[in-house]
C-alpha cells in the first residue's frame, strides 16, 4: 500500500464572496512528484499556502501522515521546504551570503550552505551579487533556500515560471535527483502540463477550486487519451484488420491514427505482427492540459 504523506480532507477557502478552494480533497503519496494543474487563478496557491500553514482553510482538515497540521504545526513545518513567494533577497548580497543569513536568523549550522548551493548547481555563482543572477540563478537559489533545513517535503508555486526551456530542463532534472536519490515527496504546481509531464509520478489537477483529476499521470492519459500514431510497412494490411475490428482511423500521407485504448492497442500490435507487418511506430499522441481539460470536463478552459 502506498503511504500518503500529505492528506487534505475537504478544505475550503472563501475570500470575500468567492471560493477559490472548494472541498478539496488531495492525497499526495511519499515518495512522489505531485504535480499539482490548474490553469491561471485556479487556487493552486491558496491550496499551497494552506499546506504550510500560511493561512488557514475555513473548513476541512490537513494531515501529514495522520497528524494534523493545526495540532502539530511546528514539528510539521520543521520538515517541509517551501517556494511559495519568491524569496526577498537582498540583492547587494552574495548567493552565499543570503543564505549564510538566513541559517544565522534561524539558529542552523552555516555549513548546510555550501551543501545547497552544490544540490542546486549554483556553486560557481555562490560569491556573485544575487543582483546579477539570472532568472533561472534566482529561481534555483530560491529552491536552495527550500533545502537549507534538509526537508522531507518540498512545496514549490510554479518554479519554472518565465524560465526559458534550458531553466525549465535544469529545475526538472534537480527536482527528479532530489526525488530518486534522497527519497524527497515534492509537490510542483504549474499552469503548464508538458513541464510536469516529464517529471511528475502523480497528478493533481483543478479548476476554479475543485479537483477534477488526481491519481498518476499514466491513468489520466489512458482516461483521456484514446489516439494512437501507426507507421508500418504494410498500410492498406493495416487498414483492413482495422476495419475487421470495427477501429475507427483517419489516415495521413504518411502514418494512420487510430482510436482505441492502451489494452487493444497492444493487441492490435500482436495482430499486425502475427500478419507481418512491420510496426516501425506505435505512439500515443500527446496531449496538452487543454486537451485533457477537454476531455475530463467535457468543456474547454479559456484561460490554460
Ligand atoms: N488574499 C486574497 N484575497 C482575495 N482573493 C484572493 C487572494 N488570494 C487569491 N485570491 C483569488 O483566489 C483565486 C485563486 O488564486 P490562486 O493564486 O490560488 O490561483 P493559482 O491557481 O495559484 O493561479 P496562478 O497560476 O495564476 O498563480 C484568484 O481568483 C485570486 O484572485
Amino acid at each position: 500500500m502506498t503511504n500518503i504523506e500529505i492528506e487534505t480532507l475537504q478544505i475550503t477557502k472563501t475570500y470575500d464572496t468567492e471560493t477559490v478552494v472548494n472541498n478539496l480533497s488531495l492525497n499526495i503519496p511519499s515518495g512522489s512528484i505531485y504535480g499539482f494543474l490548474g490553469p491561471n487563478g485556479a487556487g493552486k496557491t491558496t491550496t499551497m499556502r494552506m499546506l504550510v500553514g500560511l493561512i488557514k482553510p475555513d473548513d476541512g482538515i490537513i494531515r501529514y501522515r495522520g497528524k494534523e497540521l493545526q495540532k502539530h504545526k511546528k514539528a510539521i513545518l520543521k520538515n517541509i521546504g517551501c517556494f511559495i513567494d519568491t524569496p526577498s533577497y537582498y540583492p547587494h548580497l552574495t548567493g552565499y551570503e543570503n543564505l549564510k543569513y538566513i541559517q544565522k536568523v534561524i539558529n542552523l549550522p552555516i555549513s548546510e550552505v555550501d551543501r545547497v548551493l552544490d544540490v542546486v548547481n549554483l556553486t560557481f555563482a555562490k560569491n556573485k551579487k544575487v543582483k546579477e543572477y539570472s532568472l533561472g540563478m534566482r529561481q534555483r537559489l530560491g529552491l536552495a533556500f527550500s533545502l537549507l533545513n534538509d526537508p522531507d517535503i518540498i512545496i514549490l508555486d510554479e518554479p519554472t515560471n518565465g524560465l526559458d526551456p534550458e531553466g525549465i530542463h535544469e529545475i526538472r532534472n534537480l527536482l527528479i535527483n532530489l526525488s530518486k536519490y534522497e527519497k524527497k515527496t515534492i509537490i510542483v504546481s504549474s499552469h503548464n502540463l508538458a513541464e510536469i509531464e516529464s517529471m511528475a509520478t502523480h497528478i493533481g489537477m483543478i479548476n476554479q477550486g475543485n479537483m477534477i483529476y488526481e491519481g498518476t499521470l499514466r491513468d489520466l492519459y489512458e482516461k483521456t487519451s484514446n489516439e494512437y500514431t501507426l507507421i508500418v510497412n504494410e498500410p492498406e494490411k493495416v487498414k483492413e484488420i482495422l476495419n475487421s475490428h470495427s477501429i475507427t482511423y483517419r489516415e495521413n500521407l504518411n502514418d494512420i491514427v487510430m482510436q482505441t485504448n492502451p489494452e487493444a492497442a497492444a493487441e492490435l500490435n500482436k495482430i499486425f505482427a502475427n500478419h507481418g507487418i512491420k510496426v516501425f511506430e506505435l505512439t500515443q499522441s500527446k496531449k496538452t492540459l487543454e486537451d485533457v481539460f477537454l476531455s475530463l470536463t467535457g468543456k474547454g478552459s479559456e484561460s490554460v
